[in-house]
C-alpha cells in the first residue's frame, strides 16, 4: 500500500529525516513513534506530498507521490500536524469544501458530513466558525475533512492530541472499522498505550532514522512499547541540577 524508500530531508545543517524506509501493507494500522524532533512530522509530510524530499521515493499503491501527485493524493486522506484550515468557514462549509474539492457530488457530501459530525460529536458545532473551535474540536473537524472522500490510506499526524477521551474512543472505533473494511491507517502519536492497543505494526524513529519497525510484537519484544522506546531513544534523563526550581524565590 505504502512504500517509503530511503527518504532524506535536510534543513540547512540539520538532517531531519535521514534515510527512512518503511513498508506499510494494505489493511494495516501502523503507528509511528519517536521523541520530540525525531522527524515524524517531516516524514509524514513527505509521504503525503506536502513536502518534497531531498532524495528517496514514496509510492502509494504503486503510484509515485512526487511524480504523479494528483493520482497519489486521490488515494490519501491527510490530517497534517500544523492545522492550516480555512477557519473563516463554518464546520459544515469546510466539510463541503473538502468534499467537493475531492470530486464528491453535493448530496453525498451533505450525507457524509452529517454522519461525520454525529460520529465525532460535532453536531452542535458545525454551524459555527472553525476559528471559534477549541483545539480538540479543530482536530476533529480536520479529521472529518481527511476522511470525507473515503480514501484508501489515511495519514494522521497526532490525531488524538487535545481530543477528549470519549471522542478519542469514538475516533478509534471509526478507524478500526475503516481498517476492518480494508482501509490503511498510518498515524503518529506519543500515546504508547494507545499505539499498543490499536496498531498492528509500529516504527520507532529517533534522530531521523528508523531504529525499529515491524509488527508490534517484533518491535516491543517481551517488554512494553514504552520500554523499547525509552531504550532506543536514549533512556530517561534524571532531573539533576534543578535545585533552583524548589528554592522558591519568595
Ligand atoms: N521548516 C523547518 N525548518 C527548519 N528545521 C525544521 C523545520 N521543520 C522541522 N525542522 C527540524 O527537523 C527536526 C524534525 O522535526 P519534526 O517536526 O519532523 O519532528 P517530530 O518528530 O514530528 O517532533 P514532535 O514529536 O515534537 O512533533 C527537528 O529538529 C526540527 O527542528
Amino acid at each position: 500500500m505504502l512504500d517509503i524508500d530511503s527518504i532524506v530531508k535536510r534543513y540547512g545543517d540539520k538532517t531531519a529525516v535521514d534515510g527512512v524506509s518503511l513498508q506499510v501493507r494494505e489493511g494495516s494500522f501502523y503507528g509511528i513513534v519517536g521523541p520530540n524532533g525525531a522527524g515524524k512530522t517531516t516524514s509524514l509530510s513527505i509521504i503525503t506530498g506536502l513536502l518534497r524530499p531531498d532524495s528517496g521515493a514514496v509510492h502509494v499503491r504503486g503510484i509515485d507521490v512526487w511524480k504523479k501527485p494528483r493520482d497519489a493524493k486521490r488515494a490519501t486522506g491527510v490530517l497534517p500536524d500544523r492545522l492550516r484550515l480555512f477557519d473563516r468557514l463554518t464546520g459544515s462549509q469546510l466539510l463541503y469544501y473538502s468534499g467537493v474539492l475531492r470530486g464528491l457530488d453535493p448530496r453525498t457530501v451533505r450525507a457524509r458530513s452529517a454522519d461525520l459530525a454525529t460520529a465525532l460529536g460535532l453536531e452542535d458545532a458545525v454551524d459555527r466558525l472553525v476559528a471559534d473551535y477549541s483545539a480538540g474540536m479543530t482536530k476533529k473537524i480536520a479529521l472529518a475533512c481527511a476522511m470525507i472522500h473515503s480514501p484508501r490510506l489515511l495519514v494522521l499526524d497526532e490525531p488524538f492530541e487535545s481530543v477528549d477521551p470519549v471522542s478519542a474512543a469514538n475516533v478509534i472505533e471509526i478507524l478500526e472499522r475503516y481498517v476492518d473494511g480494508g482501509g490503511t491507517v498510518v498515524l503518529s502519536s506519543h500515546g504508547m498505550e494507545l499505539i499498543e492497543r490499536v496498531c498492528d505494526s509500529v516504527a520507532i524513529i529517533v534522530e531521523g532514522k528508523v531504529l525499529a519497525s515491524g509488527t508490534l510484537d517484533e518491535v516491543r519484544g517481551k517488554g512494553t512499547l514504552e520500554d523499547r522506546f525509552v531504550e532506543l531513544a536514549g533512556g530517561r534523563k534524571a532531573a539533576e541540577g534543578m535545585e533552583w526550581l524548589h528554592s522558591f524565590s519568595d
